[in-house]
C-alpha cells in the first residue's frame, strides 16, 4: 500500500519511518523542505495511486482545515482524507460533509503514543464507514504497537468517534498525571520520606497504580533530581481536557477529578491567584486575618465598623 502524509513534525516525521517499517510505501510533504519528499501537495497527490488515501498530521483547528480544504480541490472521487491531528471531534462531520460533496471519504483516527510511538507503536481510535476503515487496515497495522489488534486499534464508530475517543482519553490522561503529581507533592513536603524517587520507582511493579505514566514520572525524576529542579510548574493544554470537559457539562456527566485537573493545569498559569486575592481580602475584612503584602510582609486591616466588632476574629 502507497499513501501520501501531510505533516512531518514530531508525530507526523516518526510515523513516515514507522510506516515505511512496517512495509508501506510513504510519501510525505511538509511545508518544511529539509523534511519533505515532494516540494507541494499537488506533486503528493500527483505521486499516489488512485484509489487515494491521504493523511493528514497537522496541527488542529486552523492548519487541519487548510490542509483538508486544499485536498478536496486536489483528490478525486473514491479518494480518502485521514485526520490523525488532536482535532476536536465536532470539526469531522464537517470535514466529512465537505469532502463527500465531491465523493472524497473521510476518517477520524486519534493517535496516541508521543514520540515513543516510533519504536512502541501508536494506539489508534478511528471513526468512520466501516469500507474506508478496512481499505485502511494496513496502514493502522502497520502504525499500531505488535500484538493483538483489539489493545492497540479500535474502530469506535462513526465520522467524529475516533476524536471523540482520543479526548476522553486525554481527559484521563490529565487526571492520572495530576493525581500522581499530587502525591509526588505530599511525599516531597514531608521531612521523614527521603527518598521520594525510590517510592515511585517501588510502585512501578506490582501495584495498583503502576502504569507507563508512572514509569516516566521515574524517569523524569531520575534524569531531573528528585525534586524536579529545573523543572518550572508552569503547564499549558492544546484543547482535549477542556472539551473533556464541555462534553461532561453537554452529557451532565460528573467529572470532579478530570475538571479539577484542568483547572490546576490554569493555577499553575498565576503568579499570584486574583481569586485567592479576594478570598485574602474578605478574611480580612470579616476577621481581621493578617494579609501578606507584596514585600512579605503580614498586615491587618484597620477595624471595622463603629460597633467594635472589627478586632474580633469569627
Ligand atoms: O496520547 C498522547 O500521545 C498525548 O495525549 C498527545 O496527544 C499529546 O501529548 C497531548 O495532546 C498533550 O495534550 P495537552 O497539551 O492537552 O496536555
Amino acid at each position: 500500500m502507497h499513501i501520501g502524509l501531510v505533516g512531518l513534525g514530531k508525530m507526523g516525521g516518526n510515523m513516515r519511518t514507522r510506516l515505511r517499517r512496517g512495509g508501506i510505501e510513504v510519501t510525505g510533504f511538509d511545508n518544511n523542505p529539509e523534511l519533505s519528499d515532494v516540494e507541494s501537495l499537488e506533486a503528493l497527490v500527483a505521486a499516489l495511486p488512485t484509489p487515494r488515501a491521504v493523511w493528514v498530521m497537522v496541527p488542529a483547528g486552523a492548519i487541519t482545515q487548510s490542509v483538508v480544504d486544499q485536498l478536496k480541490g486536489l483528490l478525486s472521487e473514491g479518494d480518502v482524507v485521514i485526520d490523525g491531528g488532536n482535532s476536536k471531534y465536532t470539526d469531522d462531520a464537517a470535514h466529512a460533509a465537505s469532502l463527500a460533496e465531491v465523493g472524497i471519504g473521510f476518517v477520524d483516527c486519534g493517535v496516541s503514543g508521543g514520540i515513543w510511538g516510533l519504536d512502541n507503536g501508536y494506539g489508534l481510535m478511528c471513526g468512520g464507514e466501516a469500507a474506508l476503515v478496512e481499505r485502511l487496515m494496513p496502514v493502522f497495522d502497520a502504525l499500531r504497537p505488535e500484538g493483538p489488534r483489539e489493545e492497540g486499534f479500535v474502530h469506535a464508530g462513526a465520522v467524529g468517534a475516533g476524536h471523540y475517543a482520543k479526548m476522553v482519553h486525554n481527559g484521563i490522561e490529565y487526571g492520572l498525571m495530576q493525581s500522581y503529581a499530587e502525591g509526588f507533592e505530599l511525599l516531597t513536603a514531608k521531612d521523614i520520606v527521603t527518598d521520594v524517587t525510590g517510592c515511585f520507582k517501588a510502585w512501578t511493579r506490582g501495584t495498583v497504580v503502576r502504569s507507563w505514566l508512572l514509569d516516566l514520572l521515574v524517569r523524569a525524576m531520575e534524569q531531573e533530581g528528585a525534586n524536579l529542579p529545573h523543572i518550572r510548574g508552569y503547564v499549558n493544554d492544546s484543547g482535549e481536557g477542556r472539551w473533556t470537559v464541555e462534553e461532561a457539562i453537554l452529557e451532565s456527566v460528573p467529572m470532579p477529578a478530570i475538571t479539577a485537573s484542568l483547572f490546576a493545569r490554569f493555577a499553575s498559569r498565576q503568579d499570584d491567584s486574583p481569586a485567592m486575592k479576594a478570598v485574602a481580602a474578605l478574611r480580612n475584612q470579616f476577621g481581621g486575618h493578617a494579609v501578606e503584602s507584596f514585600g512579605g510582609e503580614a498586615s491587618v486591616a484597620e477595624a471595622g465598623p463603629s460597633s467594635g466588632t472589627g478586632s474580633t476574629s469569627h
